[in-house]
């Protein structure tokens, strides 16, 4: 057994560890990542960055589909083989030797094997036969992540159901896939396998995208049933069975059964603090980190702290890169005696988890959104006033492609008369939603909102338009 010391300790290096770390030796502090599986985390190999790479191409296609001239162009179909390999690239062909040069470049020591807090400031690392203990000067963050649930429903476990891990890297397409969720995995991947060829059944017991503004859910259902998805909004799975000859039975609670070749559980996630040693300072194993808004862990020490999924605050990958980015700057800051500033919007505070929050969803169309919906900011009690635009009325969007249909809504604070909450759905929609981050988490008044011009003609003149469908 060896002991070696760090200023900081990180465990896990998933995108948020990995900036952690980044951060705190960027600011003079020495630091240790511990990781049991590869480096780069959930986002670079199985979620993501490979989920995103399936889905490219068959939005290229679409795109050019919807233009005439391009259509013309577009002679053959899908090439699924070319797309698995692209995707295959996307994830480094599972391998991390990448991402662990960039650590070694960026002087962050890396220590392989399962990561367990044994005490005050200590974390033992087991793997490769050994066990090395590590012990902080100033800080241990936990940056474990989260991984898929799966919930207890008859006979699922033993079905060998795909999680979103066996969808991201799928080597081959199953001829008939049933999605069970219609979150953001559930939607994404059925919009994927759709289009890779898979007869998909999408149950969505609580509806697709139901956290979203309600017309967003309308045009992505009716999108997916376009292209031949059976969505079967409010059917629950109550039991699934693999059949001797692999295929799987899945029973509805309203009666009926469902037969695919492969079954994707999609409901949500669980924290990976289930052996980190969570009981050797009194939390208990297998649950959320409760943290404060200096990012600590409520109910143990002052040493440590906890970034990105495994917080439960928000489960994207961006914004738990904010949350390392700003929790490492504190760190650093108190290092050298310096008090952290954690007040709203703060240098180090992460403000914009509450407030302006972006989300991009791969669907066809795409959603984008950031802030509040208006049912969420009638809940905060802010007196508001929504306003929609028709997406495709907007010159650009014509332009972009031939019967572009989408949506735009703008939440307005009524008090402070700033923009608390946006929401796009229609065709590339995706790199809109800054503007409407910008705006938000500058608390930009409508007034001045109207000298900032969008170019004629872009999508982006929904802006004009919903401010003048607002009124001066
Ligand atoms: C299918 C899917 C698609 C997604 N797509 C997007 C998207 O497009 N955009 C987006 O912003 N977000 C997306 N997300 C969410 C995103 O993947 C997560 O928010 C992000 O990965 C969280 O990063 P993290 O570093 O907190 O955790 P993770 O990425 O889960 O990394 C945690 C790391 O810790 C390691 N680890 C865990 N326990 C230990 C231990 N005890 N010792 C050592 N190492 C340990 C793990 O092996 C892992 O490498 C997606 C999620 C899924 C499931
Ligand atoms: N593009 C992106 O940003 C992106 C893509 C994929 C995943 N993610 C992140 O990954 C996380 C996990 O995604 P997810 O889709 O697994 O979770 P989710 O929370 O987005 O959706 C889960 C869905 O399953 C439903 N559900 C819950 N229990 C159920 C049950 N027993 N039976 C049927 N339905 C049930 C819920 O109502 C919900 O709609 C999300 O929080 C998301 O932020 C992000």
């Amino acid at each position: 057994m060896t002991t070696t010391e760090y200023d900081v300790i990180v465990i896990g290096a998933g995108p948020v560890g990995e900036n952690v770390a980044d951060r705190v030796m960027q600011g003079g502090l020495t630091a240790a990542i511990v990781e049991r599986e590869l480096v780069g985390g959930e986002c670079s190999y199985w979620a993501c960055m490979p989920t995103k790479a399936l889905l490219r191409s068959a939005a290229a296609l679409r795109a050019a589909r919807q233009l005439p001239g391009a259509r013309e162009a577009v002679t053959g179909e899908l090439d699924v083989a070319a797309v698995l390999s692209r995707r295959d690239s996307f994830a480094s062909n599972w391998k991390d030797d990448g991402q662990v040069s960039w650590l070694e470049s960026a002087g962050i020591d890396l220590f392989r094997g399962q990561g367990r807090i044994s005490g005050e400031r200590t974390v033992e690392v087991t793997g490769g036969g050994t066990v090395t203990t590590l012990t902080a000067r100033h800080a241990v963050v936990v940056a474990t992540g989260s991984s898929a649930l799966v919930p207890d429903i008859t006979g699922l476990r033993d079905a060998r159901p795909w999680t979103s891990r066996e969808a991201a890297s799928a080597k081959r397409v199953p001829a008939r896939l049933v999605v069970i969720g219609g979150g953001v995995v559930g939607a994404e991947m059925a919009t994927a396998f759709t289009a890779l060829g898979s007869s998909v059944t999408l149950l969505a017991r609580d509806g697709v995208l139901p956290l979203a503004e309600p017309f967003v859910g309308e045009r992505v259902i009716a999108s997916l049933r376009a292209a031949g998805v059976s969505v079967r909004v409010g059917a629950e799975a109550v039991e699934v069975r693999r059949n001797p000859d692999a295929t799987v039975r899945v029973t509805l609670a309203e009666g009926g059964q469902v037969e695919a070749d492969e079954v994707l559980v999609a409901i949500g996630r669980t924290p990976n603090t289930r052996d980190i040693g969570l009981d050797t300072v009194g939390l208990e194993p297998g649950d959320w980190l409760a943290v404060d808004e200096a990012l600590r862990v409520v109910g143990a020490g002052d040493w440590l702290y906890a970034a990105g999924d495994v917080n439960r605050r928000v489960l994207l990958t961006h914004q738990g890169k904010y949350q390392a980015r700003n929790l490492g700057d504190a760190i650093v800051a108190r290092a050298k005696g310096e008090p952290a500033d954690t007040g709203a919007w703060g240098r180090h505070a992460v403000t914009a988890d509450e407030r302006a929050i972006p989300q991009v969803v791969f669907t066809d169309p795409e959603v984008a959104s950031v802030g509040l919906t208006a049912a969420a900011a009638e809940a905060a009690g802010l007196r508001t006033r929504v306003v929609d635009y028709d997406l495709g009325r907007v010159a650009g969007s014509s332009l972009h492609a031939e019967g572009y249909q989408g949506t735009a809504r703008m939440v307005v604070d009524e008090d402070r008369r700033v923009i608390v909450g946006f929401t796009l759905v229609g065709p590339d929609v995706a790199e809109l939603v800054h503007a409407a981050t910008i705006a938000i988490v500058g608390e930009v008044p409508l007034d001045r909102l109207w000298h900032a011009v969008p170019s004629f003609p872009t999508v982006s003149e929904v802006w004009l338009r919903l401010l003048e469908t607002y009124g001066r």
